[in-house]
């Protein structure tokens, strides 16, 4: 048997759809994982060692090399930068980084743009030539153009469910997001041999478009 690899896994909505394609590679998580509230988990049985961590903090974690590899949303990639590898899309929890705004938006002498992202943001209206003033907000990111914090707000959107209820309009989209499988850049040389065969047994499955 080969070393013990630690995953930084993100708990939350893409958990789920990560241990699904585990799963289908045949990566066995025994099913009382999923609702488990410890935070490290042992599961020799597939050379793993289970890190379950806020999402935003997954590419912090293997950076540093706590953990050899982690599972990240693309929206956390980009704001954290992090010098992680990215080895894999994984195709998951897909939706795109947007900008939003109520129907009548139309372009002020100070505009204040509120989001979760604020280094994506501020980037990509420094491309586009735009002053702004970006105010980081932790969630409920919508509420800020309907109580008057910000005219317009950088988030994500994935069905469109919460624009709609929230008489929003998606002005622009600034990328895709889907999960990815990254890697800190020494344990991808020292473990190389069982990181790589778990990024080809997952790349096997979406291949076969076990994907969601
Ligand atoms: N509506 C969505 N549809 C699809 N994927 C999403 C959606 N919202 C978020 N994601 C993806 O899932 C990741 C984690 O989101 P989640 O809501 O679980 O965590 P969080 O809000 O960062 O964490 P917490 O709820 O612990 O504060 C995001 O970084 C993104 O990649
Ligand atoms: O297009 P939809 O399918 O409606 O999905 C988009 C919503 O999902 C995310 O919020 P989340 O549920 O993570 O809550 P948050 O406000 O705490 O970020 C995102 O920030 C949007 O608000």
């Amino acid at each position: 048997m080969g070393e013990i690899i630690k995953v930084a896994m993100p708990k939350g909505r893409i958990y789920k759809k990560a241990a699904e394609l585990f799963r289908a590679a045949g990566l066995q998580i025994p099913v009382d994982v999923d609702e488990s509230r410890k935070l490290v988990i042992s599961l020799p049985e597939i050379g793993m060692e289970f890190i379950m961590a806020k999402p935003v903090d997954v590419p912090t974690y293997v950076e540093y090399g706590v953990a050899d590899i982690g599972i990240v949303g693309k929206d956390v990639l980009m704001e954290e930068n992090r010098d992680v590898y990215e080895l894999l899309d994984l195709g998951i929890a897909r939706c795109r980084m947007s900008v939003i705004a109520l129907p009548d938006w139309e372009p002020g002498i100070h505009q204040r743009v509120a989001t979760k992202y604020p280094n994506v943001a501020s980037q990509y209206f420094r491309e586009q030539g735009q002053q702004v003033e970006v105010i980081k907000l932790n969630g409920s990111i919508e509420l800020a153009p309907l109580i008057g914090l910000a005219d317009r707000i950088v988030d994500m959107v994935e069905t469109g469910q919460t624009l709609r209820e929230n008489g929003l309009v998606e002005m622009e989209s600034i990328f895709e997001i889907t999960s990815r499988l990254v890697a800190n850049r020494v344990s991808y040389r020292m473990k190389n041999a069982e990181i790589q065969a778990v990024c080809d047994a997952l790349s096997r499955v979406i291949q076969g478009g076990v994907q969601g």
